[in-house]
C-alpha cells in the first residue's frame, strides 16, 4: 500500500560556518525559514511540527514564499531527509523529480542518458528499452540523441529529461517546481504527458508557484510558511487565501478551457 505518514516532524540545518555575531535574533524579511540563534551554532529551522498523512489518490500542491520549506518537505516526504525530531514513514516506490538534470552524464549520449535517468527513477532496464523510442520521438532531438549530452543546449536537456520523467510509472511522484520552469511551447506539448503521468501515479506532491499547473494536477494544497503548515484544504481555497485573490480571476480563456477537465476545478476531493 502506498502511504506517507509524518508526525510532529522537525528538520533543522545547523550552520557551522555562519558569522553568529551578525545574525539578528529574528528573521526580519519575509523570505526564508526561521533562524534560531540561541544555541552555540545557529540553526535554520526549515520544518517545524509537521503532521501529515497522505494516501493513494492524493494530489497535493505545496505553495508558499521562497524559503518557506517546500523543497525540504518534499525531501522529507521522499525519505531523502530524516526528521531531526518526530517521525516520517514512507511506504511505496518514490520518484523524486527535483532537478530535471540530476542523474545525467554529460559525456554519454542522449540515448544512454535516457536509460540511466530511467533507472535512477526506479524503472528497470527492460521497461526503459520498451519506452526509448517513444521518448526519442517526444524530444524531437533526432540525431542529437546519439551525441554526448555536453553538446546540448539547456532547453535540449530539459526536453530529454521531461521525456524520461513523463514515461515512468511511479507509486509516489514528488515534483519540484523546476518542471514548470521549462520553455512555454514545450511545456504545452509536455502538459498532456504530465497529466497522464499524474493520473497513473498513486500519489502526487507538487511544489509550484504556477497556478495553472497546480490547478491542472492537484486537488488539495498545503500552504507552507516559515517551515510550518499554515493552511491545508482544497486547492482553490488555499490558493485564494495564499494569494489574496481567486486564482481564476487572472487566467486566460485558453487556460480556463484547458482546466475544464482538471480535478481541482471539478470540486477537488
Ligand atoms: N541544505 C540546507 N542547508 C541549510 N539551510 C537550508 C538547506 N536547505 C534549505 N535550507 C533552508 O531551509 C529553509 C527552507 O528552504 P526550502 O528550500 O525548503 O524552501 P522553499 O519553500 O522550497 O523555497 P523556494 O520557493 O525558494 O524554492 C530556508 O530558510 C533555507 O535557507
Amino acid at each position: 500500500m502506498v502511504s506517507i505518514d509524518v508526525q510532529n516532524a522537525y528538520v533543522d540545518f545547523p550552520i557551522f560556518d555562519a558569522k553568529t555575531r551578525s545574525l539578528k535574533k529574528k528573521v526580519l524579511g519575509k523570505v526564508g525559514g526561521k533562524i534560531g540563534t540561541d544555541a552555540k551554532v545557529p540553526i535554520i529551522e526549515a520544518l517545524q511540527d509537521i503532521t501529515l498523512s497522505l494516501r493513494d489518490g492524493d494530489r497535493v500542491g505545496l505553495v508558499g514564499h521562497n524559503g518557506a520549506g517546500k523543497s525540504t518537505l518534499l525531501r522529507l516526504l521522499s525519505g531523502i531527509y530524516e526528521p531531526t525530531r518526530g517521525l516520517a514513514r514512507v511506504e511505496g516506490k518514490v520518484a523524486p523529480v527535483f532537478d530535471l538534470g540530476i542523474g545525467m552524464d554529460p559525456e554519454i549520449s542522449g540515448y544512454e542518458n535516457i536509460m540511466i535517468r530511467g533507472l535512477f527513477l526506479g524503472m528497470t532496464r527492460k521497461q526503459m528499452e520498451k519506452r526509448v523510442d517513444d521518448i526519442a520521438e517526444f524530444t524531437e532531438l533526432g540525431d542529437y540523441l546519439a551525441m554526448p549530452l555536453r553538446t546540448y543546449s539547456t532547453g535540449m536537456r530539459v526536453r530529454l529529461a521531461l521525456g524520461v520523467v513523463t514515461t515512468i510509472d511511479p507509486e509516489i511522484l514528488i515534483l519540484d517546481e523546476g518542471i514548470g520552469a521549462v520553455d512555454a511551447a514545450f511545456l504545452n506539448k509536455a502538459r498532456d504527458r504530465l497529466v497522464d503521468l499524474v493520473n497513473r501515479s498513486g500519489m502526487l506532491v507538487f511544489a509550484s508557484h504556477a497556478d495553472d499547473l497546480l490547478l491542472e494536477l492537484c486537488t488539495t494544497a498545503i500552504w507552507m510558511d516559515e517551515g510550518r503548515m499554515k493552511m491545508r484544504g482544497g486547492l482553490r481555497e488555499v490558493l485564494t487565501a495564499y494569494k489574496g485573490r481567486d486564482p481564476f480571476e487572472n487566467i486566460s480563456a485558453e487556460t480556463a478551457q484547458r482546466l475544464e477537465t482538471a480535478p481541482a476545478v471539478q470540486g477537488g476531493e
